[in-house]
C-alpha cells in the first residue's frame, strides 16, 4: 500500500491578536479542516506579531508570538501575510517588505489603504502580489468584492451609507434608549466596534477613510482621505436627534460618493465624497439599521440599486472577512494565479464640498414677535435659497422656528445659517442637520 502523501500546507503570518486578530487564529484553529478541504492543502500560522508578549491570550501558543514582525513577514517559510495591526505604521513599512518578499497579503487596515493606497497598491503592481483588503470596508459585509468584481462591468454613480458601527451604536442608544454620547461610547468601546483610538470614529475619520476606498473602487479614481469632506457626530446633540425624531426622522452618520455629472451628462463633472451626520426620514431603510450595523446602497447604470447589510465592526465579523480573503489569496497560491489589480484610470477631480447640492434642517429660537418669519425668509432669500417647510412653535422664551429647505449649493446652504446668526430676532441657531434621503420636493 502506497503510503498517505501529506500535501505541503501554506504558513500564515499574523500580523497583530487584538479584537480582529485574535478572531482570525481561532476561526484558523477551529475551522482548520474545512479551509484545507476548500483550499486544497492546510493553511498553518507560522507566527504572529504582537507589542506585548506579555499578555494573557486565550487558545494562543505562547511560542508562535514574537515582537520582531519585520523577520517574520520577510521569512522564507510564509506565504501569506495578515495584517490587522491598524494605524499607518509599522503596518505600511511590514505590508511593503512582504510583498517585495513575495507574500501574498490581507488587510483591514482601511486608515492605511485611504492615506496612501497609492503606495501599497503600486507595491502589489511592482511585486505582481495579490492583496485583498475585504475587512478594511463595513466589516462582515461582502461590499468591496462585488465592487471590484461583480460591478467591475457597470458603471456606478452612488455609493450612500452608514459604514462606520461605533457611531451607528451611539447614534442608535442615543435615539431609542435616550443614552449620552460618553455612554454609549464606553459600550462600543467595549464590545470591541471601535478604532484603538475612538476619535476615529466619532469624529468621522474612520468613516472617511472608507469612502474613500469605497469612491476609488466605484468610479476608478483617485481618491485619499483628506480628499473626503468630513463631519463626525461630536456636536450632534440630544436636541437635534429628538427633532429628527418629531419629523419622523432619524440621524445616522452617512458617507456618500456621488459622480457629479456635467454638461455631457455621463462624462462626470467630478466626484463628491463626503461623511456626515443627516437627518433620513424613518421610511428608509437605512433608518432601521440598528446597533453596529452597517447598510450601503450601490446604485450601477445597469444593476440600478442594490443593498449590502451585515454586521459592521467587531472581532468575529470583521475576522469573517479576513478568513475569506485569506482563502481567496490561498486558493490564487495553489492554482498560481493572482486577484483583482487596482486601477485607477479616470482623472475626476473631487469636488468641493460647498459645490455638493444638499438640503438643510434648521431650528431656530427666535423673539416672540410679529414680522419674525419675514426676516428669517428674506435671509434665505438673500443667498437665493428656496424654503421646503416651516413651521413655528412656542411662545416668549420657547418661541421657535423650524426650517427645512429646497435642495441647494451647500455653500449657500452655509452662508444662509451665517446670516441667521447674524438677526437679532434670532436668540440661538438650535439645531442645524443635513438632510439625506428624503426626496421630496
Ligand atoms: N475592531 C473592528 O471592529 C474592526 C477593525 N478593523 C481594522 O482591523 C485592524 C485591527 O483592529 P483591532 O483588532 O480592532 O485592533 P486592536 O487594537 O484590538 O489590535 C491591534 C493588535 O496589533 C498589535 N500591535 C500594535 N502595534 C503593533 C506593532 N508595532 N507591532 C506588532 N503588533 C502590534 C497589538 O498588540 P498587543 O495585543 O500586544 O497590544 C494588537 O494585538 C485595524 O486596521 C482596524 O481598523 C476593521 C474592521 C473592523
Ligand atoms: N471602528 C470601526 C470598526 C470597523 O471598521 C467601526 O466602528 O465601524
Amino acid at each position: 500500500m502506497k503510503p498517505t502523501e501529506s500535501k505541503p500546507g501554506l504558513r500564515v503570518a499574523l500580523l497583530g491578536c487584538g479584537t480582529v486578530g485574535s478572531e482570525v487564529a481561532r476561526l484558523m484553529r477551529e475551522q482548520a479542516a474545512d479551509l484545507e478541504a476548500r483550499i486544497g492543502v492546510p493553511l498553518e500560522l507560522a507566527g504572529i506579531a504582537v507589542r506585548r508578549l506579555d499578555r494573557r491570550r486565550e487558545g494562543i501558543d505562547p511560542a508562535l508570538l514574537t515582537t520582531d514582525a519585520l523577520s517574520l513577514v520577510t521569512r522564507d517559510d510564509v506565504d501569506i501575510v495578515v495584517e490587522v495591526i491598524g494605524g499607518i505604521e509599522p503596518a505600511r513599512q511590514l505590508l511593503l517588505a512582504a510583498m517585495k518578499a513575495g507574500k501574498a497579503v490581507v488587510t483591514a487596515n482601511k486608515a492605511l489603504l485611504a492615506q496612501d493606497g497609492e503606495t501599497v497598491f503600486g507595491a502589489a503592481r511592482e511585486y505582481g502580489a495579490d492583496l485583498y483588503y475585504e475587512a478594511a470596508v463595513a466589516g462582515a459585509i461582502p461590499l468591496l468584492r462585488p465592487l471590484r468584481e461583480s460591478l467591475v462591468g457597470d458603471h456606478v454613480h452612488r455609493v450612500l451609507g452608514i459604514v462606520n458601527g461605533t457611531t451607528n451604536y451611539i447614534l442608535d442608544q442615543m435615539d431609542t434608549h435616550g443614552a449620552g454620547f460618553g455612554e454609549a461610547l464606553e459600550e462600543a468601546q467595549e464590545l470591541g466596534y471601535a478604532e484603538a483610538d475612538p476619535t476615529a470614529d466619532v469624529e468621522g475619520f474612520d468613516a472617511a477613510a472608507k469612502a474613500a476606498i469605497l469612491a476609488q473602487l466605484a468610479f476608478h479614481t483617485h481618491v485619499t482621505a483628506a480628499d473626503v469632506h468630513r463631519e463626525g457626530i461630536t456636536e450632534v446633540t440630544a436636541a437635534d436627534v429628538a427633532g429628527a425624531r418629531a419629523r419622523g426622522s432619524v440621524v445616522k452618520l452617512l458617507a456618500i460618493c456621488e459622480r457629479v455629472p456635467g454638461d455631457d451628462g455621463d462624462g462626470g463633472r467630478g466626484v463628491s465624497v463626503r461623511v456626515y451626520p443627516a437627518m433620513i426620514p424613518r421610511s428608509h431603510p437605512l433608518a432601521s439599521v440598528r446597533e453596529a450595523y452597517n447598510a450601503v446602497f450601490v446604485e450601477a447604470r445597469s444593476a440600478g440599486s442594490l443593498m449590502f447589510y451585515g454586521a459592521g465592526a467587531g472581532g468575529a465579523p470583521t475576522a469573517s472577512a479576513v478568513l475569506g480573503d485569506l482563502v481567496a489569496v490561498a486558493r490564487n497560491r495553489v492554482i498560481g494565479s493572482r486577484g483583482p489589480v487596482e486601477v485607477t484610470y479616470a482623472e475626476l477631480p473631487v469636488l468641493p464640498m460647498g459645490e455638493t447640492i444638499t438640503r438643510y434642517y434648521i431650528q431656530l429660537d427666535v423673539a416672540d414677535r410679529s414680522g419674525v418669519l419675514a426676516q428669517v425668509a428674506e435671509e434665505f432669500a438673500r443667498h437665493d435659497v428656496s424654503i421646503q417647510a416651516v413651521s413655528q412653535d412656542g411662545q416668549g422664551e420657547d418661541a421657535q422656528l423650524v426650517v427645512v429647505t429646497h435642495r441647494a449649493p451647500d455653500a449657500a446652504l452655509a452662508a444662509t445659517v451665517e446670516g441667521l446668526r447674524g438677526l437679532d430676532i434670532v436668540r440661538r441657531v438650535a439645531s442645524v442637520m443635513r438632510v439625506e434621503a428624503d426626496e421630496t420636493p
